[in-house]
This record gives structure tokens, sequence and C-alpha cells, in this order.
């Protein structure tokens, strides 16, 4: 058992969890070399959502696409493997293309490198049935084997959840930290308490919480109205000391661009400038980290 007793599963040699009393082997190394030699990929952030359907990809799209436009050289890996959404989102159909040096990811409009199964496949509506240890197998070839070239930040747009894949990822991707996205109803702040909780006991960094669909503005009267009830997202935030917090509103226009291929358009008007700013503290940090570790 964990000290919290919640996440084990029994499997001490694949388990993250740290503080343990009962490991008997240590987990895998948790950050896999990339094997590619055109890549070279400075900090890495999760997007994650304890549960399906929050907006998870939306926050991502939206994250990358204010990156890029603060001038940094930002990639996406779709790791939702069997609900891609992020091709659509950014109007990418181009199938990706391979050579003797790796996978060469495809590109959006403002420059953003994104490398997702749906890439790959021969046409979008076609399924993924593919179990647990296969999708952790192509996560990690994707990992090593994609040719991102010189990249600031890559996001990882996570599947929902807590689900194996979810803890492989944790484990075997050099994360400087997560953000998690949650939707205003009780329900979906208890769920990501899990995530939160999870993560901590994994000892990867929760810089941020969105909480999407948190009010919708009215055109008539201008006004914030709560149609999902009370937001929780600060309460969630402060109860799990996460450090920034942002909301996101119920906008059609999200939904219209998504549809259209054109994410990248949509201005969020400095509403995750919060969290930004702790995605690249976390990234300072990682690189004072480095820095350390090489000097001694
Ligand atoms: N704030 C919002 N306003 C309007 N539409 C939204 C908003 N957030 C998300 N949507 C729409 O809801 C749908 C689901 O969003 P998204 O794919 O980002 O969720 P997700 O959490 O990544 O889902 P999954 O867990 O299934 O991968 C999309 O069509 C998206 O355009």
């Amino acid at each position: 058992m964990t000290d919290s007793g919640s996440a084990c599963g029994s499997g001490c040699s694949s388990c993250g969890v740290s503080g343990c009393g009962s490991r008997t082997e240590e987990p895998a190394a948790a950050t896999e070399p990339q094997r590619t030699a055109r890549s070279q990929v400075k900090h890495v952030i999760g997007v994650v959502s304890g549960k399906g359907g929050v907006g998870k990809s939306l926050v991502t799209s939206l994250l990358a696409s204010e990156m890029r436009r603060r001038g940094h050289k930002v990639g996406i890996l779709d790791a939702d493997i069997t609900g891609p959404s992020i091709p659509k989102a950014f109007g990418i159909s181009a199938r990706v293309s391979a050579d003797s040096d790796g996978i060469n990811p495809s590109t959006t409009e403002s420059g953003i490198k994104v490398m997702s199964v749906n890439l790959m496949l021969p046409q979008d509506d076609m399924p993924v049935a593919w179990r647990g240890p296969v999708i952790t197998g192509i996560l990690k070839q994707f990992w090593e084997e994609t040719n991102w070239e010189d990249l600031d930040y890559l996001f990882l747009d996570m599947p929902p959840g807590t689900s194996d894949v979810f803890l492989t990822i944790m484990q075997s991707f050099p994360l400087d930290g997560i953000v998690t996205v949650s939707a205003p109803q009780e329900l979906v702040a208890m769920i990501v308490g899990k995530a939160v909780n999870l993560a901590h006991q994994m000892s990867v960094p929760v810089l941020g919480l969105v909480e999407n669909m948190a009010f919708f503005k009215c055109d008539g009267c201008d006004k914030e109205h709560f149609i999902f009830g009370d937001p929780q997202g600060k309460f969630v935030a402060n109860r799990y000391q996460i450090p920034a917090f942002a909301t996101l509103p119920l906008d059609p226009r999200f939904a219209r661009l998504c549809d259209q291929g054109k994410i990248e358009q949509y201005d969020v008007e400095g509403r995750l400038d919060e969290v930004i700013e702790q995605v690249q503290i976390a990234a300072r940090l990682a690189e004072a980290k480095k820095a350390q570790e090489e000097d001694a």
C-alpha cells in the first residue's frame, strides 16, 4: 500500500508513487532519452483532467497558441490516443511523414509542431481500439522518435482520468509540471482532486488549474451567468495549493473555431496569464536544476 493507500495497483515495478513502504523494486527510469538527433525539447508540460469532456484539448490548444504568440517554439503531442482532437482544432489534415531520422510532425499555421495518431491514420474517423500497453508503447515511440527540432515547450494533451496510460506518461515523460482542467460542478472538482493527489504522490508539480465553462456572458445584458452552478475552481486551487488559477467562459466561438480548425485565432485576452507565468517559472526552475547538476 502507499501512504494514502489510494493509488496502489500492487505493480511495484511499474508504479511511480514515491514514499511507498511496500516498494520492492525501483520504477523504470523516469525519462527515456529522445533517440532522434533532430530533437531538442527543453520543457514538457502535461495538460490533464480527471474527467473527459471538460475542455482539456481546448486548454492545451489555447496554451500552445498563446506561447507561440509570445514567440516561443512550441509543440503538441496529442497523447489522447483514443480521442485525438488536436489536428481537427488546428485544421491539420496533412499526414506525418517519416524518414531514416524519425517521424516528422505536422505544423500549424502559426508554426506549432503537432504529433497525433490521427495524422498517421488513412482516415481521421478510423477508430483506435488498442489496449493500454499498446497505447503506452506508441506514446513512448512518439516521444523518442519524433523530429521535434528545437522546442521551448512541448504540451502533452493527456488522456482523461487516471488510467494506466496516464500513469505511464506521468512516469516516463520528463514533465516540468502539469496544468489541470476542470468544469464548475462539484463532481468534477472532486475528480480533479484525485488527479492532483496522484500528481503529488508522483512528485510532479501541479502548476495551474483552469476552470473551463465557468460562466456564460450574455450578449444582451453583458452579465456573467453561472449556468453550471457556482464556480468551484478557486476553492479547489486553494485546497490543493495549486499556484495559478484561471477561468474560461462557455463560449460558442470555441466550438466554432475548433470545428473550423482555427483555434489559433482565439484571443484569450490574458485569461491564461497566471497559468503561463507558472509554466515559465517551472521552466526556469528546471533549467536551474539542470545547470546545478551539470556543475556538480
Ligand atoms: N468553454 C467552452 N465553450 C464552448 N465549447 C467548449 C468549451 N470548452 C470545450 N468546448 C467544446 O467541447 C468539446 C470538448 O472539448 P475538448 O475536446 O477540449 O474536451 P476534452 O476534455 O479534451 O475531452 P476528452 O476528455 O474527451 O478528450 C469540443 O467540441 C470543444 O470545442
